[in-house]
């Protein structure tokens, strides 16, 4: 709050009727103009203002980390409650019916006001597939990367991921077991580099030595923190706070790194089955010519982010549940010992992993549904508007209504998920595939788009639902499933002892942008099964 004075003072010195009217721009007058709205929502329920009227609830939001703030009011004010922010009132859904006619039914668009900051990756801040709203523009591209993510392309993809993953072992091994490592900043290494041969057919070499500092890990690193820091609107309103700058300073250096990966594939074409052979591929509906120079940097740009740290913090947060309790790890090594995977005295070596035991693991990946229940990676969820007056909850909703859909106030609800929703019970998963209700760990899984496919159920929606869904659901999947059963297979984890259990880490996760650890990461001893 003290910056907030002194950047006041310093604006009010400069020139007093002009400051006054550059924040009544950005403050007063949308306040002003959502007035109507916000009178026919007065009879939702919501948690009450305490502060200064205009800051609505963004006081309480920014106290507790956000995500626990949401989850708290969720339970309190029931599955469609509102909130008072600076601009506009936005209604909260966490009701799971309600939730699927937005997404999936009704397909409402996103309010695309709140995804503005991510078209600030490249300098030309350019729309992309996730902002975009759902234009022949949009469509072309989704469809044009689609088969990137299918089956048959994963599976080619699939003897580079094992690769990975052996290097991550090697860098795991070579650090040995007094060693407390941050795990989720190991699989951030995971997840870069195969981001750079899924896309790029190129090696990041993040992964090649773990001790060492990579070029493209801190790059992109610097600029999700930096992005955060603009979600503050205390930094997009006085620009020239040093947060403000710092967005500027590591979107330069990404934009760099983006450049220089493109111009790469200038002297050596991408290959087929590569993201980017995709995406050079498409013709653009606005233009009838291949991708702009700006759009497909943008497009990158954009690919680069959503699959780096949402995937690398899912590996992280379920290999902290697997730590975190000897009944789950002793299930885990049992079945990856009953398929011959497992690390034994005398077999030190376990046998490869195939693509076909993916489906099989079904304990394995009902943990992964359990950790993306309880720490969903995009916490925060989707943003999307109401574009006429609809029936939502019980309630009408005026054309116009921001909704806003969180995720992981929605996976922890009791409402949804029984008295025992705060709980790791990976044991809920195996219930439903055998009948008794909800679509569970799929029954036949050998094939992995389908059982990424049948992932939404009720009140579980890791990767969205309905046409804006993830399109890289099935590759983040594959990541998971692959990463830990290889992991899992030789090596057993244990969280730091200062990490204060999964209770510590978990009470440390940030909601920024995705939900990630706290400052310390997610320090963790990786003990080989068979010492070497
Ligand atoms: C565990 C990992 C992941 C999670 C939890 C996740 C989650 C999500 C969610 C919830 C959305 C919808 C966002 C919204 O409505 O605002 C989304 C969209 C998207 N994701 Fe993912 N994602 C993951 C991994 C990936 C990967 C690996 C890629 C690609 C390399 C990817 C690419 C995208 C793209 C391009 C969109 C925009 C899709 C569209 O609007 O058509 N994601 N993701």
């Amino acid at each position: 709050m003290d910056g907030f004075w002194k950047t006041l003072g310093l604006g009010a010195l400069l020139s007093p009727v002009l400051y006054a009217l550059y924040l009544a721009s950005l403050i007063v007058i949308p306040y002003l103009k959502s007035l109507p709205l916000r009178r026919k929502l007065r009879h939702l329920p919501g948690p009450p203002v305490t502060g200064f009227f205009l800051l609505g609830n963004v006081p309480d939001l920014v106290r507790t980390p956000v995500h626990q703030c949401m989850a708290r009011w969720a339970e309190q004010y029931g599955k469609i409650f509102k909130l008072e922010l600076p601009t506009m009132t936005a209604v909260v859904l966490t009701d799971p019916e309600a939730v699927s006619q937005v997404l999936k039914v009704d397909r409402f668009e996103k309010l695309t006001t709140s995804y503005q900051n991510m078209e600030k990756l490249t300098a030309e801040q350019q729309p992309n597939i996730l902002t975009e709203p759902l234009s022949a523009y949009y469509k072309a591209v989704r469809r044009a990367v689609t088969p990137a993510f299918s089956t048959a392309n994963l599976r080619r993809f699939f003897p580079l991921l094992l690769d990975i993953t052996q290097q991550v072992m090697t860098g795991l091994a070579a650090a040995g077991p007094s060693a407390a490592l941050d795990l989720d900043r190991v699989a951030q290494r995971l997840t870069i580099d195969v981001i750079g041969r899924f896309a790029f057919d190129r090696d990041f070499g993040a992964t090649a030595d773990i001790a060492k500092t990579n070029e493209a890990l801190q790059v992109v690193g610097e600029l999700m923190t930096a992005l955060q820091r603009m979600l503050n609107p205390l930094n997009r309103w006085f620009w020239w706070r040093k947060e403000a700058r710092g967005l500027w300073a590591s979107r330069r250096r990404y934009d760099a790194l983006v450049r220089r990966a493109l111009e790469d594939l200038r002297s050596s074409p991408p290959a087929q089955h590569t993201l980017l052979h995709h995406l050079m591929s498409l013709t653009d509906p606005d233009t009838g010519k291949p991708l702009s120079a700006r759009r497909l940097r943008s497009e990158t740009a954009l690919f680069w982010i959503a699959g780096f740290e949402t995937t690398a913090h899912a590996i992280g947060w379920t290999l902290m549940f697997i730590a975190g309790s000897p009944e789950v790890e002793s299930r885990v090594a049992a079945e990856l010992e009953g398929a011959g995977l497992l690390a034994v005295p005398g077999r030190p070596e376990p046998r490869q992993l195939a693509w076909g035991d993916l489906g099989g693991l079904k304990y394995l990946n009902a943990v992964i549904h359990e950790s993306m229940r309880l720490m969903p990676p995009t916490s925060g969820g989707t943003v999307r508007v109401v574009p006429r007056d609809t029936q939502l909850a019980g309630h009408v909703l005026p054309k116009g209504t921001m909704l806003w859909i969180p995720f992981y106030a929605m996976q922890r609800s009791e409402r949804v998920w029984g008295p025992d929703a705060a709980q790791f019970r990976p044991e809920r998963w195996l219930a439903a595939a055998a009948g008794a209700g909800g679509p569970g760990v799929a029954a036949e899984e050998d094939d992995i788009v389908r059982a990424a496919d049948t992932q939404s159920a009720r009140g579980f929606l890791p990767f969205s639902e309905g046409p804006r869904n993830c399109v890289g659901q099935s590759l983040a999947l594959l990541e998971l499933r692959t990463a830990l059963a290889l992991l899992c297979g030789s090596f057993r984890f244990r969280l730091a002892d200062d990490m204060g259990g999964v209770e510590g880490a978990v009470s440390e996760a940030r909601q920024h942008i995705t939900l990630k650890p706290g400052d310390r990461g997610l320090l963790m001893h990786a003990i080989p099964r068979v010492p070497a």
